[in-house]
């Protein structure tokens, strides 16, 4: 029996992995997907023509980077679909709005216009009925310290030379909005818990926890 069975997790689900950059969300989607077996569903920063243009120049290009990022989400969301699901997705498409657009808007790089447009067309696109949302949100959560030194060790130079403040502001962002969100179920992790990189027998722990949470949740529903 493999551990999607063994802890009883459908195998049509989609599982988004949510938090703020460097928290660890793509080494997280890796390993799940392994351990589960499914197909992975990545945000491709080598190939993005806006990111390096955007940190250069937040007021020039955040719209058309957020047009970006939603295009290529909602590709990805079409695929998952398609293949009935099976996925584990590094980020979930509304941290795009909840944190990102909004952030750059609050805080004047994105102008009044152009927010609005991309709110107009996120809510048109994703705020229907007919837009399946994620069966689990698990959202990674660390200490403002602990995830600024891993974008340090990661070492895109973009990020590196963006200021702390950009991240403390970032991280704070975050907080408020796991609060509030309630798109679909959320399994929170603290990345003090575990240690994928060194202890890699650690993500059938994780897998045990989903499963317990997910029984839980569809329970509740009923
Ligand atoms: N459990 C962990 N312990 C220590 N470092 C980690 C852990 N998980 C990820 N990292 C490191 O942190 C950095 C950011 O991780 P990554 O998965 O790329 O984050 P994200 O996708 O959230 O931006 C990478 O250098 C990665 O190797
Ligand atoms: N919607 C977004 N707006 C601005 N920047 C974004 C958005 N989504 C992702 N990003 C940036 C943040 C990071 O520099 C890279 C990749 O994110 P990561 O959290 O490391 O996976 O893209």
């Amino acid at each position: 029996m493999n551990l999607r069975e063994k802890y009883g997790i459908p195998q049509n689900a989609v599982i988004t992995i949510a938090g703020t950059v460097g928290v660890g969300k793509s080494t997280m989607t890796k390993a799940l997907a392994d351990a589960l077996q499914f197909r992975t569903s990545f945000e491709n920063v080598d190939t993005n023509p806006y990111l390096d243009l955007f940190y250069n120049d937040f007021e020039k290009w955040s719209f058309h980077l957020q047009i970006y990022f939603l295009a290529e989400r909602f590709k990805e969301q079409k695929r998952m679909f398609e293949y009935g699901g099976g996925f584990i997705q590094d980020r979930s498409i509304y941290e795009d709005t909840g944190i990102f657009a909004k952030m750059h808007w609050d805080k004047g790089t994105m102008n009044n216009v152009d927010y609005e447009t991309y709110t107009n067309l996120f809510e048109a696109m994703v705020m229907t009925p007919y837009f399946p949302h994620p069966d689990l949100l698990i959202y990674l959560e660390g200490s403002i310290e602990d995830i600024l030194s891993r974008i340090q060790e990661r070492g895109r130079a973009m990020e590196q030379q963006t200021p702390v403040d950009y991240w403390l502001e970032m991280h704070q962002r975050y907080e408020s909005w796991i609060n509030s969100f309630n798109g679909c179920p959320v399994l929170r992790l603290n990345i003090n818990d575990y240690d994928l990189l060194t202890n890699p027998e650690c993500s059938e722990q994780i897998v045990e926890r989903i499963g317990g949470f997910m029984q839980q949740a569809s329970i509740l529903r009923k």
